[in-house]
């Protein structure tokens, strides 16, 4: 498992409420008054000076939770309207509507206040979301967008499905300027169209913790720091002791993106770093870093023979090496039965020789973007371009997930939304929707340098690819705006230091 921390599914985080509730320690109805103290807590942080504040109720329990909101932040003297959908079969939800001080109209056309609050609850529906908003909600919604108000999501923006960040029905939904969660995060605050539509996401503390589902499948990898320990070359050890890394290079003509993916292992620690490109392009790659070491291979057979050395860690094969090349050598990669990062022309070669792919085994990790997913994975990639009718959606973490059981690997589905998913079932996402600048070309082909790197050092396939990623994000941030792909590997140092690595 990757450190994280742990994310929940919307079942999972219903089973931990009934685990609480079963233990006789709590109520359904102490924690959703816990639920809306937190929110409203939230609000009065934000926002410290009363407003007028229009909270939408749902007929479950995010409604309830909404209810709650609205009866503590009356308490505290703030103008507070309530329009509510009729009660669903959810106890507590109607417990709280009875003992509500502020009067609850019914949610339609008709109530709807002439002048626009500048606050608005969304507590219409939170995991308990089913399918797509309703014409006449989604139109009110609508209406309330265009008033530019402040939102605050409970849970999550209504309609927004919670496990895969994807809206339900072909309906907008209300972007959140604040969503509060409860617990824990689900996949859908941080995936797809999900990040963007809940604005900054809290995570409220009700209690629940210990009853979470052990040991975590799915975490959200954010604090780099954990890495430093497994980073530091303290201790010593001779260069071999961190690992040789070979990173395949193109023919002659073809571009440098193998350099910088080499540039990236070393950056990150591998002790030695060969380059191999094929003998006409030898001296196109001899530019610096001369720390890098360079050997022909024109040839399955001259990979084979300098595989044959054990000292050699890890390979990476795909950055600039061109379709053919990378068809070329792929079985050989692949019988190493060595740790290898495939990525770039090698997944398109791998999509095109579908007889190499029950070579593809436990030590491999594949790093596509959604296009080079889609070669390799069409039936997977179309279940994901469907659309999304019915909660839960199939997401991007399903699809990596079942990417992952298909060959046998650890996957990387690069993205914003970057998830990572291994054969066994663990998973992580890496949320980075703040960092555009890396919509660059070359970026890729440093992360997977850097997760080649990673595995050259000992890291496990799952594990080097997650820190590769907080790596790489931590680079860009370092970079900054403006930055290109051969910056990253050049910010390395620095993100190392700052770790204490
Ligand atoms: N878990 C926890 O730890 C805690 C959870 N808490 C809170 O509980 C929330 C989950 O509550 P929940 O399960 O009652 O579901 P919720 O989101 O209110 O919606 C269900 C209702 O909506 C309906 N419905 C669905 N889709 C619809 C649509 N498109 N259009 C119209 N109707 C639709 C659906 O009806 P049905 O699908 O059966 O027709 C059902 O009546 C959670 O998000 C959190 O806020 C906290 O209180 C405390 C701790
Ligand atoms: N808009 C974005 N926000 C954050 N990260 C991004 C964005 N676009 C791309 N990335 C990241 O940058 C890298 C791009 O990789 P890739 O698509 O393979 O590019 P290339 O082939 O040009 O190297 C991936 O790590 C991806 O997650
Ligand atoms: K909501």
């Amino acid at each position: 498992m990757a450190d994280g921390v742990q994310i929940l599914t919307s079942a999972q985080i219903r089973a931990t409420e009934s685990a609480a509730m079963g233990s006789g320690g709590t109520t359904g109805a102490q924690l959703m008054e816990r639920a809306g103290a937190a929110v409203a807590g939230q609000i009065r942080l934000r926002w410290p000076q009363p407003r007028r504040v229009l909270v939408l109720c749902g007929p479950g329990n995010n409604g309830g939770d909404g209810i709650v909101i609205a009866r503590r932040l009356h308490e505290a003297g703030w103008p507070v309207e309530v329009l509510a959908l009729p009660e669903g079969p959810a106890p507590d939800a109607a417990l709280m509507r009875r003992r509500c001080p502020v009067p609850v109209r019914p949610l339609g056309e008709a109530a709807w206040p002439a002048a626009p609050a500048p606050l608005i609850v969304d507590a219409l529906f939170g995991t308990g979301l089913a399918r797509g908003l309703g014409p006449d909600l989604a139109a009110l919604l609508a209406r309330a967008g265009e008033t530019a108000a402040e939102v605050v999501a409970v849970d999550g923006p209504s309609g927004l499905c919670l496990d895969s960040g994807r809206v339900l029905g072909s309906v907008p939904v209300l972007p959140a300027t604040l969503t509060v969660t409860f617990d824990s995060l689900r996949p859908g605050h941080l995936l797809d169209a999900g990040a963007a539509l809940c604005g900054r996401v809290l995570v409220a503390d009700i209690g629940i913790s210990s009853f979470r589902p052990q040991p975590a499948q799915l975490v959200r990898i954010e604090d780099a720091s954990l890495l430093a320990p497994r980073l530091s070359k303290a201790g010593g050890g001779h260069k071999y002791a961190h690992g040789h890394l070979v990173v395949i290079a193109s023919g002659a003509g073809q571009g440098g993106a193998a350099r910088l993916a080499a540039r990236a292992g070393l950056r990150v620690g591998a002790g030695l770093v060969t380059l191999g490109p094929s003998r006409d392009a030898m001296a196109e790659h001899a530019a610096p870093p001369d720390a890098l070491m360079r050997r022909a291979l024109d040839s399955a057979e001259d990979l084979a023979t300098l595989l044959s050395d054990d000292r050699i860690a890890a390979l990476c094969l795909g950055p600039g090496c061109g379709v053919s090349r990378a068809g070329a050598l792929l079985r050989v990669a692949l019988e190493w039965r060595r740790p290898l990062v495939l990525d770039a022309d090698a997944l398109t070669a791998l999509s095109q020789r579908p007889e190499l792919r029950s070579l593809v085994h436990p030590g491999c990790v594949l790093t596509p973007h959604g296009g080079e997913f889609a070669r390799l994975w069409p039936d997977i990639a179309a279940r994901l371009a469907a659309p999304a009718e019915r909660g839960p959606a199939f997401s991007r973490l399903d699809a990596a997930r079942a990417a992952a059981v298909d060959l046998g690997c650890s996957v990387l589905l690069k993205g914003p939304d970057t998830v990572i998913a291994a054969p066994d079932g663990a998973a992580a996402i890496h949320a980075a929707q703040d960092l555009g600048w890396l919509a660059t070309a070359g970026a890729g082909d440093v992360l997977a340098g850097l997760i080649s790197g990673l595995m050259a050092r000992g890291l496990e396939p799952f594990k080097a690819a997650s820190a590769g990623v907080l790596l790489h994000a931590a680079a860009a941030r370092r970079a900054g705006p403006g930055l290109i792909a051969d910056d990253l590997p050049e910010a390395l140092p620095a993100v190392l230091a700052g770790l204490g690595a």
